[in-house]
């Protein structure tokens, strides 16, 4: 039985337990529910503190989890990201009061209040930078106002909270996060179960990221619909009953459905509807 990390709260939890439920497997049924198995599927889910997540996945005791890029960095954990699941997504950076700092040098000597402190030390020693770092669980927002410390380095996503607190980010970003299926560094990577656990939410990604397109047009107008909408791998074209016209079929970008409806309607197609893809499998 495959058995997988679910984070049981916090920004990831909510996303995650829908993709998993978008990709056919069962669920928790109530948030104080620490496991779950689902036998037709032949799968555990395990629902764990998202910080805690890389930790148990490179113990080698479960296959796959779900977690955050940011903790899995922090985490020093002897596991790898696999695939990219596109929420969650946020950066990491440095803020202080505005103008107390405007770039990596000028942390030499401060005090770094954060949650993150495996990033944040990592990042200094990467840089060479001699500073102290106080871990804070959490709001760390706060810690600048109440004399902790001078800086924080915290999860950005709108900037609301920086903004609430009178802070400021400054420098480049320290990182990228989004969502992120991981497994223990080295793990097989071609074990079937995992392979179709992977395979079944990449299929929720593409069923979330595109749509189906369908429309009607004109034999000589084809090479030029076709080129409006290439597809994944090439578009599949029927005949229709009325001569000289075909039926064209293929995937589009959500995003760029109603440009592309325009482009098609503006050389001749018409009929052209879209439709919302529920699963795929590439
Ligand atoms: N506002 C946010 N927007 C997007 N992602 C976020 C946000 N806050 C945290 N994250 C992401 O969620 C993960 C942190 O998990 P964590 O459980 O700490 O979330 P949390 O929402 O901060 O929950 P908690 O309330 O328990 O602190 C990280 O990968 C982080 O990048
Ligand atoms: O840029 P924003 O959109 O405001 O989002 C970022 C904030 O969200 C998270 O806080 P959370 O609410 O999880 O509280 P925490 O600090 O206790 O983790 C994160 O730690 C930031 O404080
Ligand atoms: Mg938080």
């Amino acid at each position: 039985m495959l058995r997988i990390a679910v984070p049981n709260k916090g920004s990831l939890s909510g996303p995650a337990a829908e993709m998993l439920h978008e990709a056919g497997y069962r669920q928790r049924r109530e948030s104080k529910e620490l496991r779950t198995v689902d036998p037709s599927n032949d799968v555990e889910f395990f629902y764990l503190r998202p910080r805690d997540i890389a930790i148990y996945v490179s113990s080698g005791q479960l296959d796959i989890g779900i977690t955050g890029r940011d903790l899995l960095v922090d985490s020093g954990a002897d596991a790898e990201e696999i695939l990219p699941l596109g929420f969650a997504r946020s950066t990491f950076r440095f803020a202080s009061k505005p103008g107390a700092a405007s770039g990596l040098a000028d942390l030499k000597g401060k005090t770094i209040a954060t949650s993150y402190e495996g990033i944040v030390a990592g990042h200094l020693a990467d840089n060479g930078v001699d500073a102290s770092v106080v871990h804070l669980d959490g709001a760390v927002e706060t810690a600048i106002e109440l004399g902790v410390a001078e800086v924080i380095a915290d999860v950005v996503e709108t900037g609301t909270s920086l903004r609430n607190a009178g802070l400021e980010v400054f420098g480049e970003p320290i990182m990228k996060s989004e969502a992120v299926v991981i497994r223990r560094t080295g793990a097989d990577g071609e074990e079937p179960k995992v392979q179709q656990f992977l395979r079944r939410l990449q299929g929720v990604l593409v069923a979330r990221t595109y749509v189906m397109m369908d429309y009607d047009c004109r034999v000589e107008q084809l090479e030029k619909a076709v080129a409006l909408t290439p597809g994944l791998e090439s578009p599949t074209v029927s005949p229709l009953h009325n001569e000289g016209w075909v039926a064209v079929r293929a995937m589009v970008p959500a995003k760029e459905a109603q440009r592309i409806m325009d482009d098609l309607y503006d050389i001749g197609a018409r009929a052209i509807l879209t439709t919302a893809i529920h699963a795929c499998r590439l």
